[in-house]
């Protein structure tokens, strides 16, 4: 995979400079939320963290089935390598990871991949599968977007703003994780790609694709906030 050198907002490019802007109410309000304070801090309850694992390791495999698909609607080899390398990475890496921290909650993996999917995170998979099932290339390149992206601002952003008491965190490998170079590398991958797609379309498909990253940079920022109040349905009451 050749990644391209890495650069700030203020260097990307227009439709990607058009999609961080749509969002940026739900982007900051998703840096600024309990969850990721806390989780900052270290101050988070292990039970809101692993609440958040377990949806997040059924979203993983869900997540990893719609890069499967994307390599379905392309014949251009370096975006199927890009499929197939983000599939791996989820697997060994990013499963590896929250399988640990689950292991040390005393919480088996089977239990894990059992469990049932909170209303908010089967909403955010349905839509990243559905478009996959139903969409163009450029679509999902669009909707997996806000999950690279998110992640990779907030764990830079979390890694410096909470740098003097990092290794005292007992959050601090999720953060290691999305705070590197290659997390962010996979965001721009996305970005320098579907940029030349976006030049060729018209402005009603553009405001799709704009209305699509916001709706994931939405799901994102739920999928935390739903972990903090480790709500299962979507009124608290319903569990
Ligand atoms: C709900 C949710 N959203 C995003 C990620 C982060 N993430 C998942 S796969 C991947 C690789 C990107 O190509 C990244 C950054 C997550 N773990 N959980």
């Amino acid at each position: 995979m050749n990644l391209e050198p890495l650069l700030d907002n203020n260097t990307l490019p227009p439709f990607a400079k058009r999609l961080r802007a749509a969002a940026d109410r739900i982007w900051e309000d998703g840096y600024n939320q309990p969850f990721i304070r806390e989780l900052g801090a270290g101050t988070l309850a292990p039970e809101q963290f692993a609440f958040y694992l377990t949806q997040d390791t059924l979203y993983l495999r869900d997540y990893a089935k719609v890069h499967a698909i994307a390599a379905t609607k392309t014949d251009d080899l370096e975006i199927m390598d890009f499929m197939a390398q983000v599939q791996a990475s989820i697997v060994h890496g990013e499963m590896t990871m929250q399988r640990e921290f689950l292991e040390s909650y005393h919480l088996d993996p089977a239990t894990v991949a059992g469990a049932k999917q909170s209303a908010f995170a089967y909403a955010y998979t349905s839509n990243i599968l559905s478009v996959a099932y139903t969409g163009d290339l450029v679509d999902i390149l669009v909707a997996i977007l806000p999950c690279a992206w998110v992640y990779a601002d907030y764990g830079r952003r979390l890694a410096n703003e909470f740098a003097d008491e990092l290794d005292s965190n007992p959050y601090k490998p999720w953060i290691d994780m999305y705070r590197t170079d290659e997390f962010w590398a996979s965001g721009r991958w996305l970005i320098d790609h579907i940029e030349p797609i976006a030049r060729t379309l018209p402005e009603s498909r553009l405001e799709q694709l704009e209305t699509l990253f916001v709706r994931g940079v939405g799901y994102e920022y739920m999928f935390w906030d739903s972990a903090y109040r480790m709500q299962m349905q979507w009124k608290k009451e319903w569990q």
